[in-house]
């Protein structure tokens, strides 16, 4: 259970203007036996895509037949444009496109730009802030009969992004010990990243990482989407329609270096999951 005093940072940055969304946040927890979880996903989300999505409704099937959680809200957490990956557009686009598609999508998601609109963020420190705003802020949940619950913020990512917690270099150990040993995470899994790969030098923590396996093989991925784009082909059903029209209205992709075959190769250079993953998608 998350303890809401023991956070890395001692104090939180803000982006100006910047509100903790909570309208979609459940304050009431429906089965007082349950532990009330959030569920965090970060990247890029440049595009959000269906699959981004589909993780959340993943990760509500595995949670209610799986765990004694309940979850009390879910959020799209999109990175920095400090992130500075190949293909990341700025973060008003992105942000404004991972709206739409909650919006048009259920009534569960919210959008958090938090980490979007400010220098980069680690995903410690954005759990963290996660756990400050629900728990410290708001004052967590409450049970029917009013007793108070403390809320856990929990990662939601895919196998790819979990394999890079392997990688030498990528994540610091401090902070996977604050994110998997304090927080814990759901994995979905990810057409060509193996889940016992990504999880078996992360032993320590397993009793806080839970496996969701693939149903229905799709490797729809963003950077397939931009390249797309750029060379004029559809994307729509791929993402919610409320964001294939917002990016032709906007012309978005259409530049070198949203989504170049050459792009694969800086990606290399910044991060190893998404080269990794790109060499594999990209036809
Ligand atoms: N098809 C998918 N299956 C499972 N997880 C996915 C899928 N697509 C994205 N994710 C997960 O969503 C999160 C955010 O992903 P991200 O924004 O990097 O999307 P992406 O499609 O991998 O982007 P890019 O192609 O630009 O690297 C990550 O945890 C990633 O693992
Ligand atoms: O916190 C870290 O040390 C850390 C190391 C590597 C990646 N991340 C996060 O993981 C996400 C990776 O997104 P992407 O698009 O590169 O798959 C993004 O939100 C990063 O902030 C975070």
């Amino acid at each position: 259970m998350a303890q809401a005093s023991i956070h890395l940072a001692e104090s939180f940055t803000d982006p100006p203007n910047y509100s903790f969304p909570h309208h979609r946040l459940n304050r009431t927890l429906r089965d007082p036996s349950k532990t009330p979880i959030v569920l965090v996903a970060c990247g890029s989300f440049s595009p959000v895509t269906y699959l981004h999505l589909r993780m959340f409704e993943m990760a509500k099937d595995y949670v209610r037949q799986n765990t004694d959680f309940e979850i009390v809200g879910a959020y799209l957490s999109p990175v920095s444009d400090q992130y500075k990956k190949p293909g990341l557009l700025s973060a008003r686009h992105r942000v404004t496109m991972c709206n739409l598609a909650a919006e048009e999508s259920n009534n569960w998601l919210m959008v958090d730009p938090w980490e979007a609109f400010q220098s980069y963020q680690r995903t410690a420190i954005v759990l963290d802030h996660f756990d400050h705003e629900i728990n410290t802020v708001l004052g967590g949940v409450e049970t029917a009969s009013g007793e108070h619950r403390t809320v856990r913020p929990m990662l939601l990512a895919g196998s790819d992004l979990i394999a890079t917690m392997s990688e030498p270099g990528v994540w610091s150990y401090a902070d996977l010990d604050h994110i998997l040993g304090r927080y814990g995470c759901l994995i979905v899994e990810r057409a060509g990243t193996g889940m016992d790969q990504a999880v078996d030098s992360l032993a320590r923590w397993r009793s806080n990482i839970y496996l969701i396996s693939q149903l229905i093989q799709n490797d729809v991925s963003s950077t397939k989407v931009r390249l797309f784009l750029r060379r004029g082909l559809s994307v729509r059903y791929l993402l919610p329609n409320a964001v294939v029209n917002y990016i032709e209205q906007h012309g978005l992709y259409q530049e070198e270096g949203s989504a170049s075959v050459s792009d694969k190769g800086k990606d290399k250079e910044t991060s190893g999951s998404s080269s990794r993953k790109e060499t594999s998608q990209v036809c």
